[in-house]
């Protein structure tokens, strides 16, 4: 193989992630390229989003442009993936996981910029963010915040928000030199702080070539998260959180399923072998389900 073409997006963030898939295959001794490629997520900061048509719309464009063969891969924060891809396209390649968590940060020229969660004005338009918070603080008041990392710290000055919420991954990654608080109330998205790798079914070489750059333990616990997702939601944007985490011989997993205002609340803390566990997302679900997350879920669609 001469050259591996990477798409990626063309934000901050989206670049660090495919300088850092473009490393790991350099270490290999392949030859690589990274080209930006434009996205319809970036243009449109007005409508929040889980008002778009949700399937997709940050992997769309990179998506055509696999197809199109302008690249071999496309480096994407796994959790803007859907869990159904296009029929020709497949996850290559997931690299280790670095951070999960949830974190705040405060803007400093508020009066409630230190302690209590309770009555804070805080920029989020992610539902399951907001949908935990509101479970553990109901007072607190959100309001929308939307665009890449900068444009959202931004905002939570020109704004006059008390406070914002960020994955720590991303804070890491872009080395942003601001104090944060872990929400550990706030059960992150599933597949959070993972960088996962797509290319085109048909394309052997370039499957070749991009497994060898595979974290198989993070692989196996995003696919518990991904499938329990898949399982739950059906089609439909619900405040779901997911994590995995081998430890020893076993996979601790922790799920939590909330209703819109953060009154209902469904959680999980499982802890099972990690040989075959790979399809335990599903069983999973079914549990959760039992339990009442099939209604809350209903709910939510019926809005
Ligand atoms: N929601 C957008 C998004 N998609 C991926 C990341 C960061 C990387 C990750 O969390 O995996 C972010 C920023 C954020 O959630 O604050």
């Amino acid at each position: 193989m001469n050259l591996i073409r990477i798409g990626t997006r063309k934000s901050p963030l989206a670049m660090w992630q495919a300088y850092a898939v473009e490393q790991k295959l350099k270490k290999q001794g392949y030859l690589t390229k990274v080209i930006p490629i434009s996205s319809h997520g970036d243009k449109n900061l007005i409508q929040p989003l889980y008002r778009m048509d949700i399937v997709g719309v940050f992997t769309k464009d990179l998506d055509i442009a696999l197809l199109n063969n302008e690249v071999d891969i496309a480096v994407h924060s796994l959790k803007d993936v859907p869990t159904i891809l296009p029929d020709s396209i497949e996850i290559t390649a997931f690299l280790e996981r670095d951070y999960e968590q949830d974190i705040l940060i405060r803007n400093s020229s508020s009066s409630k910029n230190t302690g209590n969660f309770n009555d804070l004005y805080v920029g989020c338009s992610s539902l399951r963010r907001r949908a935990f918070w509101k479970s553990q603080y109901p007072n607190v008041i959100f309001g929308d915040i939307r665009g890449n990392i900068q444009t959202r710290l931004n905002k939570l000055e020109s704004e006059n928000f008390d406070a914002t919420i960020f994955s720590l991954a991303a804070i890491k990654r872009l080395n942003i030199p601001l104090s944060y608080e872990v929400l550990d109330f706030i059960i992150p998205a599933p597949s959070q702080g993972v960088i996962a790798v797509t290319s085109l079914k048909t394309n052997t070489e370039i499957k070749k070539a991009v497994n060898k750059i595979n974290h198989k333990k993070t692989q196996i616990c995003v696919q518990i998260e991904r499938s329990f997702l898949n399982e739950l939601e059906g089609g439909c944007t619900a405040p779901v959180g997911a994590i995995a985490k081998i430890e020893g011989e076993n996979v601790h997993f922790k799920a939590g399923i909330v209703s819109l205002e953060g009154n209902d609340k469904v959680l999980l803390n499982e802890v099972f072998p990690f040989v075959n566990s790979e399809l335990h997302g599903k069983k999973l679900a079914d549990k959760a389900k039992k339990m009442g997350a099939d209604k809350i879920i209903e709910e939510i669609k019926i809005k």
